[in-house]
């Protein structure tokens, strides 16, 4: 018997390895008595789903299952369409066997392939999800990862390779609607609402989506603690619930070419006290003619021996506030009652100028500087493991920057704080960042970093696909 209503979808093109999903209505009660998964069949050879093998399909539903089926040969797709069988038992109308005739694609499939590329925001395991109609086609991937999306015809579920694996075979991930589905539906529960619980609706979908971030604990350090005067910072007041709210999914990339004599800045975005000046300065240290950073802005009143526009641009209250509303700095923040910031025309000054900027501005900065026209390179100055922390910090008699004074070492609770808000920033920002870099010994990170700021200026490398158009 045929049955009705059955969607084809296209073999992944170009993979070695074929991946098929196909959905059905289910026009009776269907006991499917299959497993294990095609490999290799001839022409005529029945193929079993792996994926349905003795599932109660129900009348009336909606089933999807796949078949992953390895080194399909030229022949085969010329000869005709494999048929794909399942032994049912009927419960209604008759009995006998059910029969899914699965068409490969023509070149018009291959013609579909997308080419788009996708930074991907989350961590995604198919193994855990439940979701997934055939875990063995699904594709693991890593935060981080380049993915090239290669169908997207299901809305559900895309096809995609690792993009630095283009042999390996497509497998599948989920969609960016349902991705965004999973995440809101774990957030529902979490506040004890069930916005839609019908059984296989994708808003019933798992309560925890596989790989999705906890949120560690705030570190006191950061929200309570005062900052130094010599240091720009946030109204820390701010909080971060923005951030959180933020759907991370997929964003779209495309490889950003280096231009002669057109330098990105670099953004050192780190936990406080973790050594994003100390890399700053090394930087600017080793080339003052190339790297330079922004002279920041300030609303208090000179001093003696400083030179306006030297340690500060020196500029009236009022102005400043104007400035910051209308969106001019990149970060601000105030200190005993008078405001600093960096604005983002001298950010644009420097770059112009042929130079690089280099800024290490509090990590909120993040979300005013991630523009199209600044096009930052941001890397997450992280801390080591603690006792490596805590061995290089004394090592190097390192002063703590949570004294005003800057006279005394880091406290073992300041090094704890330390590692709890690097945790944060990767929690909130974490798929935001080019480049992770520990800094345990300075001179192996400064390396990295050098490292790093020299690919940049002779590799492609992926930014946000907006930035490259
Ligand atoms: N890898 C390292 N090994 C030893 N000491 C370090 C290392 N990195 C930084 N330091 C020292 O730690 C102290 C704090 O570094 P730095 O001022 O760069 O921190 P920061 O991230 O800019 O913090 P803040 O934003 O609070 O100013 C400095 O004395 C610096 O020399």
């Amino acid at each position: 018997m045929q049955v009705p209503h059955l969607r084809r979808y296209s073999w992944a093109p170009e993979a070695a390895t074929q991946l098929t999903l196909i959905t059905a209505h289910v026009p009776q009660n269907v006991t499917l008595m299959s497993a294990g998964h095609a490999r290799s069949q001839r022409v005529g050879d029945l193929m079993e789903c792996g994926t349905w093998s003795r599932t109660v399909l129900q009348r009336g539903s909606t089933a999807t299952g796949c078949a992953v089926i390895e080194q399909l040969m030229e022949c085969r797709l010329q000869r005709g369409a494999p048929t794909f069988r399942a032994t049912g038992q009927m419960k209604q109308n008759s009995e006998g066997t059910i029969t899914f005739k699965l068409v490969p694609a023509d070149n018009k499939g291959a013609q579909r392939e997308s080419k788009v590329r996708v930074r991907a925001h989350f961590d995604y395991n198919p193994d855990v999800d439940p979701y997934i109609p055939c875990k063995e086609a699904g594709l693991a991937f890593q935060r981080g990862d380049v993915l090239h999306i290669v169908a997207q015809d299901d809305a559900y579920w895309w096809q995609a390779r690792k993009e630095h694996e283009r042999s390996a075979r497509a497998g599948l991930i989920p969609s960016r609607a349902l991705q965004e589905r999973r995440i809101l539906h774990d957030r529902t529960q979490k506040n004890g609402t069930d916005l839609d619980s019908k059984p296989g609706s994708c808003a019933s979908l798992c309560t925890t989506p596989p790989g999705s971030p906890r949120l560690p604990a705030s570190s006191s350090t950061s929200s309570c603690r005062q900052p130094k005067t010599k240091k720009i910072m946030y109204d820390l007041t701010e909080n971060d619930d923005f951030d959180r709210e933020q759907i991370a999914t997929y964003e779209e990339v495309a490889k950003l070419y280096p231009r002669p004599g057109v330098f990105r800045p670099i953004v050192l975005i780190g936990a406080p006290g973790v050594g994003r000046n100390e890399l700053r300065r090394r930087l600017i240290a080793r080339d003052p003619e190339k790297f330079r950073s922004p002279v920041p802005y300030t609303t208090r009143p000179m001093r003696t021996g400083e030179v306006p526009g030297r340690e500060y641009i020196f500029v009236a209250r009022e102005k400043m506030d104007a400035d910051i509303e209308a969106g001019k700095f990149v970060e601000h923040g105030e200190y005993k009652g008078h405001l600093y910031g960096t604005s983002a025309e001298s950010v644009k000054s420097i770059v112009n100028a042929g130079c690089v900027c280099v800024l290490s501005p509090h990590y909120q900065a993040i979300k005013t500087l991630r523009t199209a026209q600044l096009k930052p390179f941001l890397i997450h100055v992280k801390p080591p493991e603690l006792d490596i922390l805590k061995a290089t910090r004394t090592e190097a008699r390192a002063k703590s920057t949570f004294d005003e004074a800057n006279a005394r070492s880091f406290t073992d609770e300041e090094f704890e704080d330390m590692i709890k808000s690097a945790e944060r920033i990767d929690f909130l920002y974490g798929h935001f960042f080019d480049v992770e870099l520990v800094n345990g010994e300075l001179v192996n990170a400064f390396e990295q970093l050098v490292q790093n700021v020299q690919r940049l200026e002779n590799e492609p490398v992926w930014a946000p696909s907006m930035w490259v158009q």
